[in-house]
């Protein structure tokens, strides 16, 4: 029996409050089908906390404020958003509809988590404590936690979690749309009455994004990608095994920031990658992406189980090595931010992430090794600077894939591996195109000498701000002085 419906058998009109976070689109959205179930009526709102409007850069902003507006048309314009801490918003507007239930997908990250925690806490305070917060579904394949090992122990490492990922399985997507819910016209909400809830407009930011936010857009482009359609008429999920770790071809399908905002949901992508497995032409690039979405669980669920490890070295006993924090080591931070290296492939990187907000996952791991391993800095520098400028930028995701580099996170690259910049550019980029398309002032040197410049450098472009030899061998001096590594 619904929570509204009375023992006499009238109905009244219950409600519940579907809370959008992580999770900006209507499809395959188990929480949505929890809160149509939980009552007759349900209000779609979504909270601007300030804490996470003051850490995301200007275009993962944009990106947000972009989704939300792609909501609110889907719902006709019954979307509200309001503008404070979600522990004061939540209880006033379930409060202002009188609502049985609150309903979220489940976010593992620490603020998250936290956060949950306190709104739970807040509306134990209202309605004789008779308001739940029910969390369905998540916004990973498997929910962080529950693949372990035998033991129950969380896995350290990616292969065997892989392996034990794949044969727990995932849900069937949710068939979940806008006509789920009889949707709550905010304004029926907002100022009437006693309510004291106040709608905001959705703000807007002054940038471009190089690819359009919203679940239609991720649909589109999700689609292009399995079909080798649109932009992806020359590289597609087809090839993706062999040609994703080319930065100059574009072969990678740009799923990160529609995933990281819950544009779509990552088991919608598999139901389609497994069905891909089973045509051999698609199968190792269907079974190579499948693989890149388990990482994304993986590092979510380390985070989940070492929540230290968002700021930390996963592995403590990294806490010994030797860093540079020095007047010097805040300039040539500052010189690898602008891309102005003098390495080529480094400043291709950095620019395109300045420039468009993205970069290829492959220059991630070159740039991130640069900075830590050619200049000694801090990781947490890195991937500080990254989640201000990258618009997929997801803690779990960033924060260990820089510590991969870095060697102290769950099943590092081994510490002595230190990648060369220029032989990675040659390796990776070997056509030069991409170095050409980001650093304008290498434009007119041709091939995959644009790695080398053995001819020497155009007067505007840099000379090497380091001795990669040099700088490698201080690198392995100071990891081999770290135990337990
Ligand atoms: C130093 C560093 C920092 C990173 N920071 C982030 C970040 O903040 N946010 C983020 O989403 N990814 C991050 N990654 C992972 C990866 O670089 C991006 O997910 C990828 O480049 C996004 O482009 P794409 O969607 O075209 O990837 P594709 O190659 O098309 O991959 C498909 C999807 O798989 C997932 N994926 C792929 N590789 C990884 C990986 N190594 N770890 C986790 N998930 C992965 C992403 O969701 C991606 O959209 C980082 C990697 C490194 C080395």
């Amino acid at each position: 029996m619904r929570r509204g419906a009375r023992q006499d058998g009238c109905m009244s009109s219950s409600t519940s409050l579907l809370w959008f976070r992580r999770d900006l689109r209507l499809s395959d959205l188990p929480s949505l089908l929890a809160a149509a179930d939980a009552a007759d009526r349900v209000l779609a709102c979504f909270v601007l906390d300030p804490w996470l409007v003051k850490t995301a850069g200007d275009r993962r902003l944009k990106f947000l404020y972009d989704s939300l507006r792609g909501l609110d048309e889907k719902l006709d314009g019954r979307l509200l958003v309001v503008r404070g801490k979600p522990e004061n918003q939540i209880p006033k507007i379930a409060k202002a509809i009188d609502a049985n239930s609150v309903h979220i997908s489940a976010d593992h990250a620490p603020y998250g988590v936290a956060r949950d925690a306190r709104v739970e806490e807040a509306l134990s305070g209202i309605k004789g404590g008779d308001i739940e917060l029910h969390s369905t579904g998540s916004s990973f394949a498997v929910t962080p936690g529950r693949v372990t090992k035998n033991d129950g122990e969380p896995y350290k490492v990616f292969t065997p979690y892989f392996r034990a990922w794949r044969e727990h399985g995932w849900h069937s997507p949710a068939r979940s749309g806008a006509k789920s819910a009889d949707w709550i016209d905010p304004k029926d909400v907002v100022g009437t009455g006693s309510s004291d809830v106040h709608a905001v407009d959705i703000p807007d930011v002054d940038v471009e994004l190089s690819i359009p936010a919203g679940e239609d857009a991720a649909q589109k482009r999700w689609k292009q990608f399995r079909q080798g359609a649109g932009d992806y008429s020359q590289h597609s999920v087809e090839d993706y095994d062999d040609a994703r770790d080319r930065p100059d071809l574009d072969a990678s399908s740009r799923m990160s920031a529609y995933l990281k905002f819950g544009n779509i949901h990552p088991r919608t992508m598999l139901a389609d990658l497994t069905e891909l497995e089973k045509d051999s032409d698609h199968k190792d690039g269907a079974t190579a992406y499948l693989r890149e979405l388990c990482f994304r669980d993986f590092y979510a669920s380390v985070l989940r189980e070492w929540p230290h490890s968002a700021w930390h070295n996963w592995n403590r006993s990294f806490d010994a090595i030797e860093v540079d924090e020095d007047k010097a080591a805040h300039e040539a931070f500052d010189a690898w931010k602008a891309g102005k290296t003098g390495f080529p492939i480094v400043d291709a990187g950095m620019r395109q992430l300045s420039g468009s907000g993205f970069m290829h996952n492959r220059v991630r791991m070159i740039v991130a090794s640069f900075l830590v391993k050619d200049l000694h800095v801090p990781w947490q520098w890195g991937a500080r600077w990254f989640l201000d400028q990258l618009i997929d930028g997801d803690l779990a995701s960033n924060q260990h894939g820089w510590q991969w580099t870095a060697g102290c996170g769950t099943d590092a690259s081994p510490y002595f591996r230190v990648f060369n910049p220029t032989t990675q550019g040659l390796k990776f980029d070997p056509s030069g195109d991409y170095v050409r398309r980001w650093v304008p002032e290498l434009a007119d040197v041709e091939g995959k000498a644009v790695h080398e410049l053995k001819d020497g450098r155009p007067s505007d472009y840099p000379e090497p701000m380091v001795d990669h030899k040099a700088e490698r061998e201080e690198a392995l001096r100071r990891y081999g002085q770290v135990s337990g590594k």
